[in-house]
């Protein structure tokens, strides 16, 4: 089993990351029961996991109370909150209670803000169940819900108490989810660590047909990359943790103009977003041209969408920068962006100027 520290003082906690290990999380799961049942947060989609992980608890006594939300990107509403929260409440949840979130990064972040608020705040396990949250948002306790005016607008920074990763769940995962989940995992080589990409040129291919060792590698490799940043700046306050959001500006400002919906899953927004995000790099003389042109060929030959025209979106680049200006990263009106002197070499600028940012926007073929 792979162990991976988050440190984060008296709200550090452990990644555990096995093939096969759902079947056996009751082990993990029995020292936090107190002897009461567990609710488990899942979705549709799920089902069959949610199978083995009651068995699993069932081996140990312990009983459990699904409640199964739609799924999908437009669960992380007001109205599910508001439906989870209740029935968290009528099933007299403790603030020492764990609730399970399992599923993909939907499930997670709406069960880690719901608890969160929950009788200010009650406790949670991640047991992710796309490549997306087992490399990303399983880890690190941003939680939150959309809104109107945008993406993860109403949330808080509220930490797991464990999270247990299962490579083996992922043999029901669909490809293109697989592949949105993908470039959340491109994005820790992009943002620092050159070598990571490379590996992920010679081995996503690889992982993305069901290599298991190349899913664990990177499984372990990009929970490692993100619980160092967490560690570091746990509440995105001095810049570090911002890496992390690279292509999100970009990404989130697609998926706005693209209405939440499957026509664009999150990490196929990220794809686009860092591809852009690059583009714009080089554009601006920052990044050398042939960095830009390697990182969009790479998402293009594991079937991700690298610009406006792969991700079905041809809004302008005024409207576009609209949906920007709601960016948590705003600051005194400005907003920095992530962007790169090359691969493995991105950073925070502060002086980008929106209206060249629309421009260069504009000049993207559709
Ligand atoms: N909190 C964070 O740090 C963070 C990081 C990255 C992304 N996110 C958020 O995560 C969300 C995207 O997460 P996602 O890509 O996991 O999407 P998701 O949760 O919608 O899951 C994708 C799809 O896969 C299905 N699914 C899940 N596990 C499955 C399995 N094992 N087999 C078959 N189907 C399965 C789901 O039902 C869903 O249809 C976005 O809302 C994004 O904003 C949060
Ligand atoms: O954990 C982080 O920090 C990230 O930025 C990870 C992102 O992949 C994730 O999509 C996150 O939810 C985006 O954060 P936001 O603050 O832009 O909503
Ligand atoms: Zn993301």
């Amino acid at each position: 089993m792979t162990i991976v520290p988050v440190a984060l003082g008296d709200r550090s906690y452990e990644v555990r990351i096995e093939a096969g290990l759902l079947a056996r999380a009751g082990d993990l799961l029995a020292p936090l029961a107190r002897g009461r049942p567990f609710a488990i947060v899942t979705d549709g989609n799920v089902l069959p996991h949610l199978a083995a992980l009651q068995a699993s608890l069932e081996a140990h006594g312990l009983g459990s109370e699904a409640i199964v939300l739609p799924p999908g990107e437009g669960t992380k509403s007001w109205a599910q909150l508001e439906a989870l929260t209740d029935r968290l409440l009528e099933l007299g949840i403790e603030r020492g209670d764990h609730v399970i979130a399992l599923g993909g990064g939907v499930i997670g972040d709406l069960v880690g803000f719901a608890t969160a608020i929950l009788k200010r705040g009650c406790n949670f396990v991640q047991i992710p169940t796309t490549l997306l949250a087992q490399v990303d948002s399983s880890v690190g306790g941003k939680t939150a819900i959309n809104t109107r005016a945008g993406k993860n607008l109403i949330g808080a920074f509220h930490q797991p108490r464990l999270v247990i990763i299962d490579p083996l769940v992922l043999e029901t995962l669909p490809p293109r989810e697989l592949r949105a989940g993908y470039a959340e995992v491109v994005k820790y080589g992009l943002i620092d660590d050159f070598a990571f990409f490379e590996w992920c040129e010679a081995n996503g291919a690889a992982l993305l047909a069901g290599s298991l060792a190349a899913r664990e590698h990177a499984i372990a490799h990009s929970v490692a990359a993100k619980a160092r940043i967490v560690a570091e700046d746990e509440r995105e306050t001095t810049g570090a943790r911002a890496l992390l959001n690279l292509g999100h500006t970009f990404g989130h400002a697609l998926e706005a103009e693209t209405g939440f919906s499957d026509r664009l899953l999150h990490g196929e927004g990220v794809a686009a977003g860092m591809a852009l995000a690059f583009g714009f790099s080089a554009h601006k003389g920052l990044c050398p041209g042939q960095d830009a042109e390697r990182v969009a060929a790479h998402l293009r030959a594991c079937g991700m969408p690298e610009g406006l025209a792969a991700a079905g979106v041809d809004a302008s680049g005024a409207r576009l920068v609209e949906h920007m200006l709601h960016d948590k990263k705003m600051s005194a009106g400005t907003l920095p962006f992530l962007l790169a002197r090359g691969i493995g070499r991105t950073y925070l600028d502060k002086t980008v100027d929106l209206a060249e940012v629309a421009a260069f926007l504009d000049a993207q073929p559709r």
